[in-house]
């Protein structure tokens, strides 16, 4: 199809590290891969074959040896440090395994954290809302170790897209959660995006989470640099 509004374009990225016994591992060396605005994307593959490298280099938290990576049109391999450190707060979420909640603040706290540097900073009202969505509109005031794990699974989800981003990025959200609250967190976290057309991007190990997405990216088909890392 034709002018379909890209959220993300990647071009020719290579990323590689420093290996402790000498020498550089090529991690990533993927040519092309998109995600359109408001697709839902899986991305599978082997452990150690770089998705979470992937997410990082997106999320500007990691920078690249070469190549492109267009995020709402700007290329993000053009900006300073403190620049991408902007970009990612207005335009990305992220939704990390272990949550990253900030232990001495509460649940609102944490979610209004969120959008502290985000679009939805004008917007106070907001907090309440997205922790209403999630269903912890009576655990505002609670701190995260008052919490259970899926609680606070579901108080990183409001958080993540608080900001109103363009993109969320979620890296296994659900691997620490019993199979009934993992279906739960990707119901929640899919409508949340098809609701405000936010583009998604989620690493899983599992094919029953991944054949629900739009697409499924198979890391290990667009990474050219794969049969060298993987194992
Ligand atoms: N900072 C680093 N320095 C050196 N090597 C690294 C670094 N970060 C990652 N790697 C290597 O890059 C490869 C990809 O790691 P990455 O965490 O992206 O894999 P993954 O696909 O997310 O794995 P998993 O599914 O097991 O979480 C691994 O071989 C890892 O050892």
């Amino acid at each position: 199809m034709a002018n379909v509004e890209k959220t993300l374009q990647i071009t020719d990225l290579v990323k590689t590290f420093d290996q402790p016994g000498g020498g550089r591992l090529t991690v990533l060396d993927i040519p092309k891969f998109e995600i359109n605005a408001g697709e839902q994307v899986a991305l599978i593959g082997q452990s150690g074959g770089g998705k979470t490298t992937l997410l990082h280099l997106i999320a500007g938290l990691l920078t690249p040896d070469s190549g492109s990576i267009r995020l709402v049109g700007t290329e993000l391999t053009k900006l300073s440090e403190q620049g991408r450190d902007r970009f990612r707060a207005s335009t990305i979420g992220y939704v990390f395994q272990t949550f990253n909640l900030l232990p001495a603040f509460t649940a609102i706290e944490n979610v209004r954290l969120g959008m502290t540097f985000g679009h939805g900073r004008m917007n106070p009202s907001r907090a309440d809302e997205l922790l209403a969505r999630v269903g912890l509109a009576d655990r505002a005031h609670y701190r995260p170790s008052q919490l259970s794990v899926g609680q606070q699974q579901r108080v990183a989800i409001a958080r993540s897209l608080a900001g109103k981003p363009r993109l969320l990025l979620c890296d296994e959200p659900t691997a620490n959660v019993d199979p009934v609250s993992a279906e739960n967190v990707l119901d929640l976290i899919r409508s949340s995006c098809q609701e405000e057309n936010v583009a998604m991007l989620m690493v899983t190990h599992s094919m029953d989470v991944a054949e629900r997405f739009d697409r499924i990216e198979k890391l290990d088909q667009i990474n050219q640099a794969f049969s060298a890392t993987a194992h």
